[in-house]
């Protein structure tokens, strides 16, 4: 092998270790890019909601660095808490903290010992609390108290128990939604961020035991600033519509139905009640009726004297009693009113509507969607049943909903239709749905997202831009060595043969 050959045989080694460099190189960096150097890490997180009839505990998870998508957290299980909600235990605000114990047994038991103690966990109370603490402070705080007491003395990373304004529960059940759906930002098969095409969002219709919630985005901007709420995510800004009507929840409608008939039969006894159905008696005590900040009370009175409803099976009389429940006339921003003087615009686009919306429908057969006459005959034709007849059509019901169905239902269509203005037009925009993609609908899952910076102001395009200019520009010039490489050992092969 003459000096030359040594030569060429030396360059030739250099330039071919290159190329195998370049060659390593090129496969790790679309290995990193691509992130599959590693599985990622599962994590989750954990969101209680302590509604004012009941608490559930929800347990989320996601591919640890994915969560930009939108769409990859999901639900792994909801646990629902025995008993009532936690602003019931006013009284003994310790027994608070203790229902919450199973729940959080299995859940601590669903997630694997070295996730947990990275695992978020957060309390949200919503209109339970909220009437709680307009009438006694120092008792909600102690409830609250007891609960954190409780949840700290698990492994979980817990970042506070608070109670909700009606306007953050009302914008976290529509950024859940939308967030199901994918609606804000999508995850292209080219690699790129995209924000969806035709912008189609979903409004959020919740109804509560104490308070009810409606969010959508309006056609065009927010007139009153009491009732937006703007969202600046993925870095876009959403200026969404959203109201809480505190005392409107299922639960504390009912109650008022109940005062408003007692008080216009002038507490002769037994009180005729057109939504409950024939033959079904329910005793109360004053005090049952009218412990609730949502009950204007007049004058005094003895609150052990029981009271007496008896249903009479009279959907035209429900229907004139429920309207009582809300004042139409009083309107300073006409024609955009909801009721009781509150700015609303005309609704817009589709709606997904869950909680007691959900319950009630489903119970009907009118889940998801039925046609607006065929949900009128199916309420006319239900509380025209007596009790004996309605309990023996639904033997598997618990008796403290099946009493409710008629009035509740009756409730909710004059709501939605004269309080929220939807009409023969639009009624087949109201999805009654308690589910998407396998996980519950509620504020749950937008307060996590939010508070633990799951959906980032920014857009993901704008915070990686840089990082994927420079990808490109390091991809092409181990692409370019790893050429030259190749080029440099073919001429020299070329050059000698005996190479
Ligand atoms: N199976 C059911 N049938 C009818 N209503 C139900 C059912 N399960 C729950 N609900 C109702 O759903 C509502 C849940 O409200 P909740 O979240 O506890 O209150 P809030 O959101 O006002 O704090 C209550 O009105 C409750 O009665
Ligand atoms: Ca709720």
């Amino acid at each position: 092998m003459g000096k030359l050959a040594v030569k060429q045989y030396l360059v030739g080694t250099v330039v071919a270790a290159i190329g195998c460099m370049s060659l390593i190189a090129l496969i790790l960096t679309l290995a990193k890019h691509n992130n599959l150097e590693l599985p990622p890490d599962i994590q989750y997180g954990m969101v209680i909601d302590a509604g004012s009839t009941h608490t559930a505990l929800y347990l989320y998870k996601w591919p640890g660095g994915k969560e930009n998508n939108t769409g990859v957290v999901s639900q792994v299980l909801v646990c629902d808490v025995e008993g009532p909600g936690i602003s019931s235990y006013a009284p003994d605000p310790p027994a608070a903290g203790q229902s919450l114990t199973t729940c959080l047994d299995d859940t601590e038991a669903a997630i694997p010992t070295s996730q947990r103690r990275s695992a978020p966990i957060y309390l949200g109370a919503t209109a339970g609390m909220r009437l709680l603490q307009m009438q006694n402070v120092t008792q909600a705080e102690r409830v609250m108290d007891e609960v954190t007491k409780t949840i700290k003395k698990y492994p979980f990373d817990f970042k506070g128990a608070r109670i909700l304004s009606g306007t953050e529960e009302g914008a976290y059940g529509w950024i859940t939604i939308n967030y199901l759906l994918e609606g804000f930002i999508k995850y292209s098969f080219e690699g790129e961020w995209l924000k969806p095409k035709g912008g189609k969002f979903l409004g959020a219709l919740d109804m509560g035991g104490s308070s009810t919630q409606i969010s959508f985005k309006p056609k065009d901007p927010v007139k009153d600033p009491t009732s937006a709420a703007h969202l600046r995510l993925y870095g876009f800004d959403y200026s969404v519509y959203t109201h809480s009507y505190l005392c409107y929840g299922k639960d504390q409608a009912m109650k008022r139905l109940q005062v408003y008939l007692l008080e216009r039969n002038n507490i002769s006894q037994p009180v005729t009640h057109p939504c409950y159905h024939q033959d079904f008696t329910l005793t109360l005590t004053l005090d049952d009726l009218y412990n609730s900040p949502c009950i204007e009370k007049t004058g005094t009175f003895d609150s052990k004297v029981s009271v007496t409803f008896q249903g009479s099976s009279n959907p035209i009389q429900c229907l004139v009693a429920v309207k009582t429940l809300f004042n139409f006339s009083d309107c300073s921003f006409a024609p955009d009113c909801a009721f009781n003087g509150v700015y609303q615009p005309p609704v817009n686009g589709n709606f997904f509507a869950f909680s007691a919306y959900y319950y009630t429908f489903d119970f009907l057969g009118l889940a998801p969607q039925a046609p607006l006459p065929q949900v009128n005959s199916t309420i006319e034709t239900f509380c025209k049943k007596d009790w004996a007849t309605v309990k023996a059509e639904h033997p598997g019901v618990k008796e403290k909903y099946l009493l409710d169905y008629c009035a509740s239902a009756n409730y909710m269509m004059t709501l939605l239709q004269e309080g929220y203005k939807f009409d023969q037009s639009n009624w087949n925009n109201i999805f009654f749905q308690k589910k998407v993609a396998d996980t519950d609908i509620g504020w749950t899952l937008g307060y996590m997202l939010n508070l633990s910076s799951l959906i980032p102001p920014e857009h993901p395009l704008l915070i990686t831009g840089v990082q994927q200019e420079q990808w490109a520009a390091g991809v092409f010039f181990i692409v370019f060595a790893l050429f030259l490489s190749i080029v440099v050992i073919v001429i020299l092969c070329a050059w000698n043969p005996d190479y």
